[in-house]
């Protein structure tokens, strides 16, 4: 790994983006290509979102130059492409933090930075957020002009149209920059897509229209022939203009996002004349000068740390498979097998694994964009048609489309499966992408079933359990990275509905483990034997419906019951004690402890640490069942918060 710090004296005098305004444009194209190499060797020992990062340079130096943060608000969408605006406002000191404990966070924050004047993580919030800093300056707020950056894959989830129809409405004075790189994480798909696509190319240069007097006019000479031509052109693609013209906004572009001569301009021009929303068409290159990730299928969109000479990835420890390739090859088996099943992923094929399905069965596996909402509601219409829909989402993007996990699945108990990856805690990516809510909300649901698996094997069970579920929805967590290395079944087998398992027994503490924290549960049941202390482990498997007598059979025959999750309070602890409440328990003087995620959230932690803080590792479970052994009969519910 090379660690050499590259020569940077442009970027040198850059505290803050005041330096940029003072700067000369002649300068500002060397700043970029300063930025973007200390861009590359920061990510090089951090890891991160070069992709993104690495196409929007030149967009952010220019930005910062035209525009006045913090009094200005500058808006980024997702916020993973944010790295090269942490270091122009001052952060880039800490850059190298970036993602880990303590550091950085790897998206926008209001509590880093008065430059981050929204967060984010979640995509297609921007322009709702800038629309909500106009009307603030509008009604007399302190702050100046509103600028949401949003790529062109954000820009093609529902939230994001409801922001532009609104915006347009409104009519009030409003910078939406089109970062428009031709990707998402995967190639993008959908309409949206295309007809940028199809914009991009057939306009070469910038199209202006109610602002092309001012634009042209600003623009540099060989611009100002191309732009009026360009404009026939882009006239000739709708009646009287471009989609965005149609919600109310003036539109610009598209413009090359990587040429400053063009950039400065438009965005002065904007600035100077803009009376209402304005859309500026930038085109870039995702992994922008950084021939490894320009050459990289994925673009080097999420990578780890890497030799920036070779662009050579570290490689993850070999060991057990990811749970999430041995959910996709177990789907795609399952697949083979049933004809009506089907795959549905909002963006995201590899990271949820369903690509392993969709190279064998191609049609049957459907990438809706990020558009978790329609994409449950979309596997809502398949399984009403008779189809097995397998839904794949991650669990902090599943909460995307809850209500119509609610209003269109349970309530109308259609036999939804879903599949929900990154259930607890993440590590670098933080708060934003924790999947800790999931139990909580799902169990609550009616005729809703609720799955976690405690290992390898248990998912490839759980995955032939949901395919064979025709009687409602149904829904299976796991968690992000390797799984445990345990054999694997040939072919998974249906589990009987709500019923648990127990894998050891003992006399003094009763441990029920629900999900793929069982390893860490079955370490502290160790540890407790070592002392003297007898243990019994139950793996729950389901949330819902509960295994009401396995609970009740460990609240009857021990002192201390610990149930343990990975997800936050009010979800399997909470249906536990409901159950045990329900059968009368607590009157025994049994002392129960619920061992979830702390209330606040770990933020960019390794998965070790993130234990350790999350008050989880097998030694917190021996202290909590030590504490519990102690304190006898209380029936307190604890939650790990620190
Ligand atoms: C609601 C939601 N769904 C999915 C994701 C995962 N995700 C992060 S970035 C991304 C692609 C964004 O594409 P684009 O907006 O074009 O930005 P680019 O990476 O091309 O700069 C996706 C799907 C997310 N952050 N939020
Ligand atoms: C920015 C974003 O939301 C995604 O890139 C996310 O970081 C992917 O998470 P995984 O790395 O767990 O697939
Ligand atoms: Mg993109």
């Amino acid at each position: 790994m090379t660690k050499d710090l590259p020569n940077t004296p442009l970027l040198d005098r850059v505290a803050g983006p005041a330096d940029l305004r003072q700067m000369p444009d002649s300068d500002l194209t060397a700043l970029a290509g300063e930025l973007r190499a200390e861009l590359i060797s920061a990510v090089s020992q951090t890891g991160g979102h070069l992709g993104s990062s690495l196409g929007v340079v030149e967009l952010s130096v220019a930005l910062h130059a035209v525009f006045n943060t913090p009094m200005d608000k500058l808006i980024w969408d997702v916020g993973h492409q944010c790295y090269p605006h942490k270091i122009l406002t001052g952060r880039r000191e800490r850059i190298r933090t970036l993602r880990q404990k303590d550091g950085l966070s790897g998206f926008t924050k209001r509590a880093e930075s008065a430059h981050d004047p929204f967060g984010a993580a979640h995509s297609s919030t921007s322009i709702s957020a800038a629309l909500g800093f106009a009307v603030g300056r509008d009604m007399g707020q302190a702050t100046g002009d509103a600028i949401a950056v949003i790529g062109d894959g954000a820009i093609s989830a529902g939230m994001a149209y409801e922001a532009l129809n609104n915006a347009g409405h409104e009519g009030r004075r409003l910078f939406v920059i089109l970062n428009d790189n031709e990707m998402s994480i995967a190639p993008p798909v959908g309409a949206m897509s295309s007809y940028l696509s199809r914009m991009y190319a057939n306009e070469p240069l910038a199209k202006m229209r109610s602002l092309a007097e001012g634009f042209e006019s600003a623009m540099p000479a060989p611009m100002r022939e191309g732009a009026k031509r360009a404009r026939q052109l882009v006239s000739g693609i709708t009646a009287s203009g471009t989609l965005f013209e149609e919600l109310g906004f003036d539109y610009a572009g598209p413009i090359d996002g990587h040429d400053m001569n063009q950039l400065l301009p438009v965005l002065r021009a904007a600035r100077a004349r803009a009376t209402g929303p304005v859309l500026i068409h930038c085109c870039t290159v995702k992994g922008k000068g950084y021939q490894p990730a320009e050459s990289s299928a994925d673009k080097y969109h999420g990578v780890s740390k890497f030799d920036v000479e070779t662009g050579t990835q570290a490689k993850a420890k070999p060991g057990a498979p990811s749970y999430t390739s041995v959910f996709g090859n177990a789907l795609a088996d399952e697949a083979a097998r049933d004809p009506d099943i089907v795959a549905v992923t909002a963006a995201m094929p590899d990271g949820t694994g369903v690509s392993k399905m969709a190279e064998r069965f191609p049609s049957r596996v459907f990438d809706v964009g990020i558009a978790e909402q329609h994409g449950v509601t979309f596997a809502a219409g398949m399984a009403a048609s008779g189809l097995k829909p397998f839904c794949a989402i991650y669990s902090t993007f599943l909460q995307r489309g809850y209500d119509q996990v609610v209003h269109d699945v349970a309530l109308q108990g259609l036999p939804v499966r879903f599949a929900i990856d990154r259930a607890g805690l993440v590590g670098a990516d933080g708060a934003t992408h924790a999947g800790a809510f999931d139990i909580g909300y799902l169990t609550s649901l009616p005729g809703f079933t609720v799955m976690a698996a405690a290992d390898e094997a248990e998912l490839v069970h759980m995955v032939a359990t949901a395919a064979a579920h025709d009687v409602g929805p149904i829904a299976f967590r796991f968690p992000r990275g390797a799984g445990t290395g345990v054999e694997r079944p040939g072919r998974g087998e249906v589990l009987p509905i709500g019923k648990g398992r127990m894998l050891r027994e003992g006399a003094d503490v009763a441990i029920l483990s629900f999900g793929a924290h069982l390893s860490e549960c079955l370490a502290a049941a160790d540890m407790l034997e070592a002392e003297g202390i007898g243990v019994s482990v139950a793996d729950a498997r389901f949330a819902k419906p509960l295994d009401g007598d396995l609970v009740a059979a460990l609240a009857r025959d021990h002192r201390v019951l610990l149930t343990v999750e990975q997800g936050a309070e009010g979800g399997f602890g909470s249906v536990v004690m409901h159950e045990l409440a329900r059968r009368g328990a607590f009157d025994r003087g049994l002392a129960i402890r619920n061992v979830t995620l702390p209330d606040r959230f770990i933020e960019q932690a390794s998965p070790a640490e993130m234990y350790a803080d999350a008050g989880m590792t097998a030694l917190d479970i021996c202290e909590t069942a030590r504490n519990a052994l102690s304190g006898g009969g209380q029936v307190v519910p604890l939650s790990l918060a620190k």
